[in-house]
Protein backbone atom coordinates (compact mmCIF):
# COMPACT_ATOMS: atom_id res chain seq x y z
CA UNK A 1 0.00 0.00 0.00
CA UNK A 2 1.16 3.60 -0.69
CA UNK A 3 2.06 5.64 1.89
CA UNK A 4 0.56 9.46 2.41
CA UNK A 5 2.55 12.57 1.69
CA UNK A 6 3.68 14.27 4.51
CA UNK A 7 0.89 15.96 6.54
CA UNK A 8 0.37 18.96 8.55
CA UNK A 9 0.45 18.96 12.68
CA UNK A 10 -2.70 17.16 14.75
CA UNK A 11 -5.26 19.35 15.66
CA UNK A 12 -5.43 19.40 19.67
CA UNK A 13 -8.46 18.57 19.60
CA UNK A 14 -10.45 16.12 17.09
CA UNK A 15 -13.59 17.89 15.62
CA UNK A 16 -16.97 16.18 16.39
CA UNK A 17 -19.03 15.30 13.72
CA UNK A 18 -21.49 13.58 15.06
CA UNK A 19 -25.24 13.74 14.65
CA UNK A 20 -27.50 14.64 12.02
CA UNK A 21 -26.06 17.28 8.84
CA UNK A 22 -28.79 18.79 6.53
CA UNK A 23 -27.27 17.88 2.69
CA UNK A 24 -29.14 21.75 1.86
CA UNK A 25 -30.61 22.26 -1.79
CA UNK A 26 -29.75 26.16 -3.09
CA UNK A 27 -33.07 27.37 -4.22
CA UNK A 28 -33.68 29.18 -7.38
CA UNK A 29 -35.80 31.85 -9.03
CA UNK A 30 -38.00 31.06 -11.39
CA UNK A 31 -35.05 33.18 -13.55
CA UNK A 32 -32.46 30.92 -12.54
CA UNK A 33 -30.78 32.79 -9.76
CA UNK A 34 -30.16 31.89 -6.61
CA UNK A 35 -33.00 32.69 -4.50
CA UNK A 36 -31.12 33.57 -1.20
CA UNK A 37 -34.32 35.34 0.18
CA UNK A 38 -35.57 31.42 0.42
CA UNK A 39 -32.44 29.71 1.38
CA UNK A 40 -31.81 32.23 4.32
CA UNK A 41 -35.89 31.48 5.24
CA UNK A 42 -35.07 27.62 4.80
CA UNK A 43 -31.61 27.91 6.95
CA UNK A 44 -33.30 29.54 9.85
CA UNK A 45 -35.92 26.79 9.96
CA UNK A 46 -33.82 24.34 10.34
CA UNK A 47 -31.42 25.57 12.63
CA UNK A 48 -34.57 25.55 15.03
CA UNK A 49 -34.26 21.49 14.62
CA UNK A 50 -31.40 19.65 16.72
CA UNK A 51 -29.28 19.24 13.73
CA UNK A 52 -25.17 19.07 13.86
CA UNK A 53 -24.91 21.72 11.23
CA UNK A 54 -25.38 22.03 7.27
CA UNK A 55 -23.45 20.95 4.53
CA UNK A 56 -23.58 23.64 1.91
CA UNK A 57 -22.88 23.05 -1.78
CA UNK A 58 -22.76 19.14 -1.61
CA UNK A 59 -24.13 17.34 -4.67
CA UNK A 60 -27.58 17.99 -2.92
CA UNK A 61 -26.85 21.72 -3.35
CA UNK A 62 -25.96 21.64 -7.37
CA UNK A 63 -22.89 22.69 -6.42
CA UNK A 64 -21.48 21.80 -9.69
CA UNK A 65 -23.96 24.37 -11.40
CA UNK A 66 -22.71 27.41 -9.25
CA UNK A 67 -20.03 29.18 -10.29
CA UNK A 68 -17.30 29.94 -7.39
CA UNK A 69 -18.67 33.33 -6.53
CA UNK A 70 -22.47 31.89 -6.48
CA UNK A 71 -21.05 29.13 -4.22
CA UNK A 72 -19.38 31.93 -1.77
CA UNK A 73 -22.33 34.00 -2.03
CA UNK A 74 -24.75 30.95 -0.99
CA UNK A 75 -22.25 30.34 1.86
CA UNK A 76 -22.49 33.78 3.17
CA UNK A 77 -26.31 33.83 2.85
CA UNK A 78 -26.82 30.71 5.26
CA UNK A 79 -23.59 31.84 7.77
CA UNK A 80 -25.67 35.08 8.39
CA UNK A 81 -28.86 33.15 8.87
CA UNK A 82 -27.97 30.67 10.98
CA UNK A 83 -25.07 32.12 12.56
CA UNK A 84 -24.83 29.86 15.05
CA UNK A 85 -24.82 26.37 13.31
CA UNK A 86 -22.66 24.60 12.01
CA UNK A 87 -21.21 24.72 8.08
CA UNK A 88 -19.24 22.01 6.28
CA UNK A 89 -18.90 23.21 2.16
CA UNK A 90 -18.55 20.37 -0.27
CA UNK A 91 -15.53 21.11 -2.38
CA UNK A 92 -14.75 19.04 -5.39
CA UNK A 93 -12.81 19.17 -8.85
CA UNK A 94 -10.76 17.29 -10.65
CA UNK A 95 -7.46 19.58 -11.28
CA UNK A 96 -5.68 19.19 -8.09
CA UNK A 97 -3.94 22.69 -8.26
CA UNK A 98 -7.37 24.28 -8.45
CA UNK A 99 -9.26 22.54 -6.13
CA UNK A 100 -6.49 23.05 -3.34
CA UNK A 101 -6.40 26.82 -4.69
CA UNK A 102 -10.55 26.61 -3.80
CA UNK A 103 -9.68 24.81 -0.66
CA UNK A 104 -7.36 27.99 0.47
CA UNK A 105 -9.81 30.81 -0.64
CA UNK A 106 -12.45 29.17 1.99
CA UNK A 107 -9.81 29.73 4.69
CA UNK A 108 -11.84 33.30 6.56
CA UNK A 109 -14.86 31.50 6.09
CA UNK A 110 -15.14 29.85 9.72
CA UNK A 111 -15.69 26.10 8.17
CA UNK A 112 -16.44 23.16 10.33
CA UNK A 113 -15.30 20.90 8.02
CA UNK A 114 -14.67 20.42 3.77
CA UNK A 115 -16.35 17.26 1.99
CA UNK A 116 -14.34 16.09 -0.56
CA UNK A 117 -14.79 13.59 -2.86
CA UNK A 118 -12.62 11.80 -5.08
CA UNK A 119 -11.46 13.47 -8.41
CA UNK A 120 -14.45 12.91 -11.24
CA UNK A 121 -14.02 11.64 -14.20
CA UNK A 122 -10.20 10.66 -14.02
CA UNK A 123 -10.38 7.20 -12.16
CA UNK A 124 -6.72 7.07 -10.91
CA UNK A 125 -5.31 4.06 -8.86
CA UNK A 126 -5.43 3.88 -5.27
CA UNK A 127 -2.09 5.32 -4.78
CA UNK A 128 -3.70 8.38 -6.86
CA UNK A 129 -6.35 8.78 -4.53
CA UNK A 130 -4.23 8.50 -2.11
CA UNK A 131 -2.09 11.16 -2.97
CA UNK A 132 -5.15 13.25 -4.20
CA UNK A 133 -7.00 13.31 -0.56
CA UNK A 134 -3.59 13.87 1.13
CA UNK A 135 -2.41 16.88 -0.78
CA UNK A 136 -5.63 18.26 -0.29
CA UNK A 137 -5.91 17.23 3.50
CA UNK A 138 -2.50 19.25 3.75
CA UNK A 139 -4.11 21.88 2.38
CA UNK A 140 -7.35 22.08 4.05
CA UNK A 141 -8.20 25.46 5.81
CA UNK A 142 -10.76 23.54 7.46
CA UNK A 143 -11.06 18.76 9.21
CA UNK A 144 -11.61 16.85 5.91
CA UNK A 145 -14.76 14.71 5.67
CA UNK A 146 -14.03 12.18 2.78
CA UNK A 147 -16.98 11.86 0.24
CA UNK A 148 -16.97 8.57 -0.57
CA UNK A 149 -19.74 8.28 -3.69
CA UNK A 150 -18.08 6.13 -6.63
CA UNK A 151 -21.45 6.08 -8.56
CA UNK A 152 -20.69 9.56 -8.61
CA UNK A 153 -17.25 10.12 -9.04
CA UNK A 154 -16.31 7.17 -11.24
CA UNK A 155 -13.63 5.70 -8.47
CA UNK A 156 -13.95 3.29 -5.66
CA UNK A 157 -12.06 4.39 -2.65
CA UNK A 158 -10.85 0.96 -0.92
CA UNK A 159 -10.90 -0.17 2.53
CA UNK A 160 -7.16 -0.29 2.65
CA UNK A 161 -6.70 2.79 1.43
CA UNK A 162 -9.48 4.59 3.55
CA UNK A 163 -7.58 3.15 6.45
CA UNK A 164 -4.26 4.66 5.31
CA UNK A 165 -6.07 7.68 5.04
CA UNK A 166 -7.74 7.74 8.46
CA UNK A 167 -3.47 8.11 9.88
CA UNK A 168 -3.99 11.91 8.02
CA UNK A 169 -4.81 14.22 11.14
CA UNK A 170 -6.62 16.70 9.37
CA UNK A 171 -9.25 14.16 7.66
CA UNK A 172 -11.80 13.34 10.37
CA UNK A 173 -14.58 11.44 8.77
CA UNK A 174 -16.51 10.16 6.05
CA UNK A 175 -19.86 10.49 4.32
CA UNK A 176 -20.25 7.23 3.01
CA UNK A 177 -22.26 6.59 -0.23
CA UNK A 178 -20.00 3.66 -0.84
CA UNK A 179 -22.74 0.83 -1.17
CA UNK A 180 -20.37 -1.74 0.70
CA UNK A 181 -21.37 -2.60 4.12
CA UNK A 182 -17.79 -4.37 4.71
CA UNK A 183 -16.10 -1.49 4.41
CA UNK A 184 -18.41 0.55 6.50
CA UNK A 185 -18.28 -1.98 9.08
CA UNK A 186 -14.73 -1.58 8.87
CA UNK A 187 -14.45 1.96 9.44
CA UNK A 188 -16.51 2.18 12.11
CA UNK A 189 -14.52 -1.21 13.60
CA UNK A 190 -11.48 1.13 12.96
CA UNK A 191 -12.72 3.95 14.78
CA UNK A 192 -10.46 6.83 13.37
CA UNK A 193 -12.56 8.39 10.96
CA UNK A 194 -16.30 9.17 11.91
CA UNK A 195 -18.66 7.25 9.82
CA UNK A 196 -21.63 9.56 8.44
CA UNK A 197 -24.47 7.84 6.09
CA UNK A 198 -24.50 9.74 2.69
CA UNK A 199 -27.22 7.18 1.98
CA UNK A 200 -30.24 8.12 3.58
CA UNK A 201 -31.84 4.89 3.71
CA UNK A 202 -28.74 3.48 5.19
CA UNK A 203 -28.64 5.97 7.56
CA UNK A 204 -30.88 3.49 10.36
CA UNK A 205 -28.60 0.61 9.63
CA UNK A 206 -25.02 2.71 9.97
CA UNK A 207 -25.85 4.54 13.31
CA UNK A 208 -27.18 1.08 14.81
CA UNK A 209 -23.59 -0.46 13.72
CA UNK A 210 -22.13 2.59 15.09
CA UNK A 211 -22.04 5.09 12.62
CA UNK A 212 -21.25 9.07 14.46
CA UNK A 213 -24.62 10.27 12.23
CA UNK A 214 -25.82 11.46 8.73
CA UNK A 215 -25.51 13.71 6.07
CA UNK A 216 -28.74 13.70 4.37
CA UNK A 217 -30.60 15.59 1.72
CA UNK A 218 -33.98 13.91 3.48
CA UNK A 219 -33.56 16.07 6.48
CA UNK A 220 -35.21 19.07 4.95
CA UNK A 221 -38.75 17.56 6.56
CA UNK A 222 -39.52 15.76 9.50
CA UNK A 223 -35.93 17.28 10.43
CA UNK A 224 -36.51 16.81 14.33
CA UNK A 225 -37.62 13.36 14.30
CA UNK A 226 -34.84 12.20 11.96
CA UNK A 227 -32.11 13.75 14.19
CA UNK A 228 -34.15 12.30 17.20
CA UNK A 229 -33.95 8.52 15.54
CA UNK A 230 -30.01 9.61 15.27
CA UNK A 231 -29.69 9.94 19.19
CA UNK A 232 -31.78 7.04 20.07
CA UNK A 233 -29.77 5.05 18.48
CA UNK A 234 -26.64 5.88 19.59
CA UNK A 235 -27.80 5.81 23.39
CA UNK A 236 -28.74 2.15 22.22
CA UNK A 237 -32.41 2.96 22.42
CA UNK A 238 -33.36 0.69 19.75
CA UNK A 239 -36.99 0.14 19.80
CA UNK A 240 -38.01 3.54 19.84
CA UNK A 241 -35.29 4.87 17.30
CA UNK A 242 -37.11 2.31 15.15
CA UNK A 243 -40.81 3.14 15.79
CA UNK A 244 -39.82 6.79 14.64
CA UNK A 245 -37.41 6.02 12.00
CA UNK A 246 -39.83 3.12 9.90
CA UNK A 247 -42.76 5.90 8.90
CA UNK A 248 -40.14 7.87 7.53
CA UNK A 249 -38.65 5.18 4.92
CA UNK A 250 -41.39 4.81 2.19
CA UNK A 251 -41.07 9.10 2.11
CA UNK A 252 -37.29 8.61 2.23
CA UNK A 253 -37.31 6.13 -0.81
CA UNK A 254 -39.24 8.40 -2.82
CA UNK A 255 -37.32 11.00 -2.52
CA UNK A 256 -34.75 9.59 -4.46
CA UNK A 257 -36.90 8.04 -6.84
CA UNK A 258 -35.67 10.48 -9.55
CA UNK A 259 -32.57 12.17 -9.45
CA UNK A 260 -31.69 14.03 -6.03
CA UNK A 261 -32.70 17.05 -5.36
CA UNK A 262 -35.51 17.57 -7.70
CA UNK A 263 -37.69 15.41 -5.45
CA UNK A 264 -36.72 17.29 -2.19
CA UNK A 265 -37.13 20.51 -4.35
CA UNK A 266 -40.82 19.73 -5.45
CA UNK A 267 -41.48 18.58 -1.60
CA UNK A 268 -39.94 21.97 -0.53
CA UNK A 269 -41.88 24.20 -3.36
CA UNK A 270 -45.59 22.42 -2.19
CA UNK A 271 -44.79 23.60 1.25
CA UNK A 272 -44.84 27.06 -0.45
CA UNK A 273 -40.56 27.37 0.72
CA UNK A 274 -39.29 28.10 -2.70
CA UNK A 275 -39.79 27.29 -6.60
CA UNK A 276 -39.03 23.99 -8.48
CA UNK A 277 -36.15 25.39 -10.59
CA UNK A 278 -33.16 23.45 -10.70
CA UNK A 279 -30.10 24.13 -13.21
CA UNK A 280 -29.56 22.33 -16.25
CA UNK A 281 -28.64 19.07 -16.28
CA UNK A 282 -30.72 18.38 -13.85
CA UNK A 283 -34.72 18.56 -13.86
CA UNK A 284 -37.77 18.86 -11.77
CA UNK A 285 -39.40 16.04 -10.37
CA UNK A 286 -42.68 14.28 -12.37
CA UNK A 287 -46.11 15.52 -11.32
CA UNK A 288 -46.49 11.91 -9.91
CA UNK A 289 -43.85 12.04 -7.95
CA UNK A 290 -44.98 15.19 -6.14
CA UNK A 291 -48.27 14.12 -5.70
CA UNK A 292 -46.92 10.64 -3.87
CA UNK A 293 -44.72 12.88 -1.80
CA UNK A 294 -47.03 15.06 -0.45
CA UNK A 295 -49.01 11.78 0.75
CA UNK A 296 -46.15 9.95 1.92
CA UNK A 297 -45.25 13.76 3.60
CA UNK A 298 -48.61 13.60 5.25
CA UNK A 299 -48.58 10.03 6.36
CA UNK A 300 -44.99 10.85 8.03
CA UNK A 301 -47.12 13.42 9.92
CA UNK A 302 -50.09 10.98 10.62
CA UNK A 303 -47.54 8.82 12.65
CA UNK A 304 -46.83 11.08 14.95
O1 LIG B 1 -25.31 16.48 -1.06
C1 LIG B 1 -25.21 15.58 -0.24
O2 LIG B 1 -24.42 15.67 0.68
C2 LIG B 1 -26.01 14.35 -0.43
N1 LIG B 1 -25.92 13.76 -1.51
C3 LIG B 1 -26.46 12.48 -1.79
C4 LIG B 1 -26.57 12.41 -3.28
O3 LIG B 1 -25.54 12.24 -3.87
O4 LIG B 1 -27.63 12.53 -3.86
C5 LIG B 1 -27.70 12.25 -1.02
C6 LIG B 1 -27.55 12.58 0.41
O5 LIG B 1 -28.79 12.58 1.02
C7 LIG B 1 -26.90 13.88 0.64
Amino acid sequence: MPSLPSSSVADPTPPDFSGLWVALVTPFRADGAVDHAALAALARRLAAAPIAGFVVCGSTGEAAALDEPEQDAVLATVAEAAPGVRRIMGVSGHHLGRTAARLGSLAGAGLAGVLLPAPVYIRPSQAGLLDWFGQLADRSPAPVLIYDIPYRTGSTLARETLLALAAHPRIAGIKDCGGDADKTRALIADGRLQVLAGEDANIFATVAEGGAGAIAASAHVHTARLARVIALLRDDRLAEARALWQPLLPLMEALFAEPNPGPMKALLAARGEMAAVLRAPMTAASEALCARLQALDAAVDAAG
